[in-house]
C-alpha cells in the first residue's frame, strides 16, 4: 500500500476577502498560517514519510507546504513547484469580488463559471506572463480556464511525476488549489463531469488517498 496526501493551501487574503484568484500570487492569511500548521500537526500524528513533495508555482501553496513540512520533520524532503499544479486560471474575474459579480450578473451564471467542468470564464483579452513561467515557454500562462482545461494541464503532471513514484512505492505529498485538487479528485474518484460540480476542498483539510500496488484506490480519509 502507498500514500497520496492532498492538501489545499490555508487561507490566503482572496478567499478572505472573496475575491476571483486563480493564477494571482496572494499570501495566506494569519488564519491561513494557522489552518496550514494544524494540518502539518495532523499529518504528523498519521506518521506518515513522504519522499517528495510537490506544490504550485504560487506562494499560498509552497508557505503552506513549507509548515506542513516544518511540523511533520520533513522540511528535507525534494520539492517540485509545477504551473501544472496552478489555481484554474479565473480569466477576466480575476480579482474581482464574487458578491459583486453575483450583483451584475446573477447567482446562476457565477456558480456556472465557478463550479461546471466546462464553462470558460471571461477571457483576458491580452497577457503578460508573469517571469516565473518564462522558462517552461512563451505561452504557459492562460487568458483563462474551465475546470476542464485546468483537469487537461494538470494530467500530464500527473503521469510524469506522481503515479511513477507511487508505483515505486513512495508515499508523496500534493499541496495545491481548490480547482486543481476537484480536478485530481475527479480523475481519482472518477467524478462525472455534472457531479464534479458538488465537490468542494476546504483550505487547509488533508485528504489520504491509500492505493494497491496498481495504483486503484483501497481507501480516501480526511485526516481529522
Ligand atoms: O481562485 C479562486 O478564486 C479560489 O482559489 C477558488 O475559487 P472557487 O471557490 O470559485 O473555486
Amino acid at each position: 500500500m502507498v500514500n497520496l496526501v492532498i492538501l489545499r493551501h490555508g487561507e490566503s487574503e482572496a478567499n478572505r476577502d472573496n475575491i476571483f484568484t486563480g493564477w494571482s500570487d496572494v499570501p495566506l492569511t494569519d488564519r491561513g498560517v494557522y489552518q496550514a500548521h494544524q494540518a502539518g500537526k495532523k499529518i504528523a500524528q498519521t506518521n506518515l514519510q513522504f519522499t517528495h513533495v510537490h506544490t504550485s508555482m504560487l506562494q499560498r501553496a509552497i508557505k503552506t507546504a513549507d509548515i506542513v513540512l516544518g511540523e511533520c520533520h520533513q522540511d528535507w524532503l525534494p520539492q517540485t513547484k509545477s504551473w501544472r499544479l496552478n489555481e484554474r486560471h479565473y480569466g477576466a474575474l480575476r480579482g474581482q469580488n464574487k458578491a459583486a459579480v453575483k450583483q451584475q450578473v446573477g447567482e446562476a451564471q457565477v456558480q456556472e463559471w465557478r463550479r461546471s467542468f466546462k464553462t470558460v470564464p471571461p477571457l483576458l483579452t491580452c497577457l503578460r506572463q508573469d517571469r516565473r513561467y518564462d522558462s517552461f515557454g512563451p505561452h504557459i500562462e492562460p487568458r483563462g480556464e474551465s475546470l476542464e482545461m485546468a483537469y487537461d494541464r494538470l494530467m500530464p503532471y500527473w503521469t510524469d511525476c506522481v503515479a511513477p513514484r507511487l508505483l515505486d512505492g513512495h508515499n508523496q505529498l500534493i499541496v495545491a488549489h481548490g480547482s486543481t485538487l476537484r480536478a485530481l479528485i475527479k480523475f481519482l474518484d472518477g467524478v462525472s463531469d455534472a457531479n464534479i460540480s458538488q465537490v468542494e476542498v476546504a483550505n487547509g483539510v488533508p485528504i489520504c488517498y491509500t492505493f494497491d500496488e496498481h495504483l486503484t484506490v483501497v481507501k480516501k480519509t480526511k485526516i481529522q
